[in-house]
């Protein structure tokens, strides 16, 4: 699959296409028992690719969550490697959440690895983790330009234990997070309808925390559903910056499975309230 524009403008057109949610792929053990599967690699593969199946033909992006793939060593990269072809082939974005984050010499084999068009592990954008320091993810935001690919930066996770990193404050007065989001935009200046450097920023957080005016970039909210973040809960956490925001969402509609069917229905109904609350 050749890659042509630049990741921001894939990103609207898809959202706009096919509705502003993110669905993550996350094979937890739990969910594989709960849909009468054993834990092994091709069962991995039956819950993975039935979410796919489900999925892929008509939601915006998908986001396979890496780590519940490596678990099961090379068998569970190789399913992974066909998750990613397969929801990219269905016409789904792919984002792949491995939150990468090293010294730059290292961070290039990562972006190499998951954001050349010639790797078996190819995405549409990946996750990333800034907490080596913002630049050294220079070689990933590189690759990403290049290759119309896209990056989102972990700003403020969703997790109780990130704000006390994440909302301490910097020399400069800032929070943390608010200089991760102040560095995406700066990449991200000038670019129309916006740019390629996302950022992290859990549903879960408090009502503007984090200031999203000048990041023309988009803002991947987990935590939708299973961490207690509510569709209705998104304006007043995002404000202006709502239109901006994908909202993710993983267990609460994996467990609607194995039902191709039932699966669909429930990401379809997370996407049409999330729809009128975009319209409202
Ligand atoms: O980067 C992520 O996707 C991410 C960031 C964050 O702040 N919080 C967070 O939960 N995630 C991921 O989003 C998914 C959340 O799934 P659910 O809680 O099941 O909807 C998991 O794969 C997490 O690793």
């Amino acid at each position: 699959m050749t890659v042509r524009a630049g990741f921001g403008r894939r990103l609207a057109e898809s959202v706009a296409a096919r509705g502003a949610l993110c669905v993550g792929i996350d094979p937890h053990p739990a969910l594989l028992n709960a849909w009468g599967l054993e834990e092994s690699p091709a069962a991995l593969e039956r819950f993975a690719m039935t979410a796919v199946e489900a999925l892929a033909g008509e939601f915006a992006v998908l986001k396979p969550q890496s780590a519940f793939f490596e678990v099961y060593g090379s068998a569970g990269v190789a399913v992974l490697e066909k998750v990613v072809a397969a929801s990219r082939e269905a016409g789904a974005l792919v984002l792949l959440d491995v939150k990468r984050g090293d010294i730059g010499s290292t961070m290039t084999a990562y972006a190499n690895a998951y954001l050349d068009e010639h790797s078996p592990l190819a995405a549409d954008a990946l996750t990333v983790s800034p907490y080596l320091g913002f630049g050294s993810l220079a070689p990933a935001l590189g690759i990403a330009e290049q290759t119309g690919r896209g990056v989102f930066v972990l700003a403020r996770t969703s997790n109780p234990e990130g704000a006390a990193l994440q909302r301490s404050t910097a020399d400069d007065g800032r929070t943390v997070g608010q200089s991760i989001v102040d560095a995406a935009g700066e990449n991200n200046a000038g670019a129309d309808p916006y740019g390629y450097v996302g950022v992290v920023a859990g549903a879960t957080i408090k009502p503007g925390e984090l200031d999203f005016s000048r990041l023309n970039g988009p803002i991947l909210a987990p935590g939708l559903g299973a961490q207690g973040a509510t569709v209705q809960s998104l304006r007043a956490t995002f404000g202006a910056a709502l239109p901006s925001v994908l909202p993710a969402t993983a267990r609460d509609v994996l467990r609607h499975g194995p039902s191709v069917a039932d699966l669909r229905s429930a990401a379809r109904r997370v996407r049409d309230e999330l729809g009128v609350l975009l319209e409202s």
